[in-house]
């Protein structure tokens, strides 16, 4: 039962006098613009205790996938706004669907991977993604499982191409449904008004986990999508990879934090001998403990010392290629100078963290404005991050 095209937001603002989307689900009128702007019919779930209730919604056109929610129709209902979103492929897909900068390949031991089609530069944009299935996380726990998996199902089988779900890596012990196993295996956690949701991005999806990754994903919560960019220079032939835990960990607290995605790495950190892991266990260690000291320091009014701990945290970063440390390690000199009444090297350090982040996208340019928020930040002690 799939609805007439999508009405343009313009014509449905007039029609609605500018009001929210009301909630429907799958009560709402018999005629399919009763369901619009979903392309389907919503299916619904009642939890156990049947207090809330969960409908997945589709819009079988949205971006390059199509785009299904399983969330409440109050959710789904403020969620219209993603569906005015343009899917126009930017300049950068467009020109690389002709000569796309990755090829999907299988990776011995690791199922499918990406790999670089030619030499890609530090901080180039590689590819964007859209989300094509979301799912309330309170769906995943409240709804019982036999319920529950028929709406996932119908998540799936409503999309364009299914299959291009359904064959994504499936690697969880504990999931007893195939869709479920592709999301537990896969999504990333996000947040939709508010509420806690898990994403799923097919093509990012098939870019394999490493301890030393060489880039690193962008998630633009407001808009389900997520773009990745290289940390450094990626070789032609070389796989791309990303970190799915957080950077700097020892080998036995990545082993223990990457069981929980159900497998055992063997990126080439995990995998070197005995006693490069333990060299390389004793630099992370090393550059933890000297931040410890260095926030220690500059709370027991020992700027000095904060100093001496946090230049020898910037020297020792590359040699665990942790350069998405960077940016957070020059705001915190630039916090230093600024608390020693050092403007010219606070102003200094604050450059450099700005130019990393306007390198790494994180923001667009540097701009005064960005000074003024750094010196207000620091000024009311709060947690430097912009
Ligand atoms: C998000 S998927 C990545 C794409 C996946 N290889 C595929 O074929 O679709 C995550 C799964 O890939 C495999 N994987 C990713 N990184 C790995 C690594 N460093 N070592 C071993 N297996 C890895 C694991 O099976 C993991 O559950």
């Amino acid at each position: 039962d799939e609805c007439p095209a999508l009405i343009p937001a313009a014509v449905k603002s007039s029609l609605s006098n500018g009001a929210c989307p009301l909630p429907i689900d799958n009560a709402s009128g018999p005629w399919p613009a009763a369901v619009s702007p979903w392309t389907h019919r919503p299916e619904c779930e009642y939890t156990a205790d049947r207090t809330a209730k969960y409908c997945v919604y589709t819009n079988s056109r949205h971006g390059s996938h199509g785009w299904s929610l399983i969330s409440s129709p109050e959710t789904a209902a403020d969620s219209v706004r993603f569906l005015d979103i343009p899917f126009i492929p930017s300049r950068l897909n467009a020109s690389r669907e002709a000569d796309p900068l990755y090829r999907i390949l299988d990776i011995p031991g690791k199922g499918k991977g990406l790999v670089a089609t030619r030499r890609i530069r530090p901080y180039e944009e590689l590819l964007l993604d859209y989300a094509t299935i979301v799912v309330d996380i309170a769906f995943t726990t409240n709804v019982p499982s036999i319920l529950g998996y028929r709406l996932l199902r119908a998540a799936v089988d409503r999309l364009a191409d299914p299959v291009s779900v359904l064959e994504l890596g499936k690697s969880n012990d504990f999931a007893q449904d195939d869709v479920e196993n592709v999301l537990r295996t896969n999504a990333f956690h996000t947040s939709l008004g508010g509420i806690p949701h898990i994403a799923l991005y097919p093509t990012v999806s098939r870019i394999n986990h490493a301890c030393k990754p060489n880039a690193y994903t962008r998630f633009m919560e407001d808009k389900l999508q997520v773009s990745v960019v290289s940390a450094r220079a990626i070789e032609e032939g070389e796989e791309i990879t990303i970190s799915y835990i957080a950077l700097g960990q020892t080998w036995e607290e990545r082993q223990n934090k990457l069981r929980q995605w159900g497998f055992n790495c063997t990126c080439s950190l995990c995998t070197a001998s005995k006693a490069e892991i333990a060299a390389s266990d004793a630099r992370r260690r090393h550059i933890e403990s000297l931040w410890t000291q260095a926030a220690q320091a500059f709370q027991a009014g020992k700027p000095y010392h904060a100093l001496r701990f946090t230049r020898q945290i910037i020297k020792l970063l590359p040699s665990e290629d942790l350069f998405p440390m960077y940016a957070e390690q020059y705001g915190n000199m630039a916090r230093i100078y600024f608390v020693l009444g050092d403007m010219e090297n606070a102003t200094k350090y604050a450059t450099m963290m700005l130019e990393t982040l306007a390198l790494q996208g994180d923001i667009d340019s540097v701009r005064p404005e960005h000074y003024e928020e750094v010196w207000r930040r620091f000024k009311n002690g709060e947690e430097l991050k912009i």
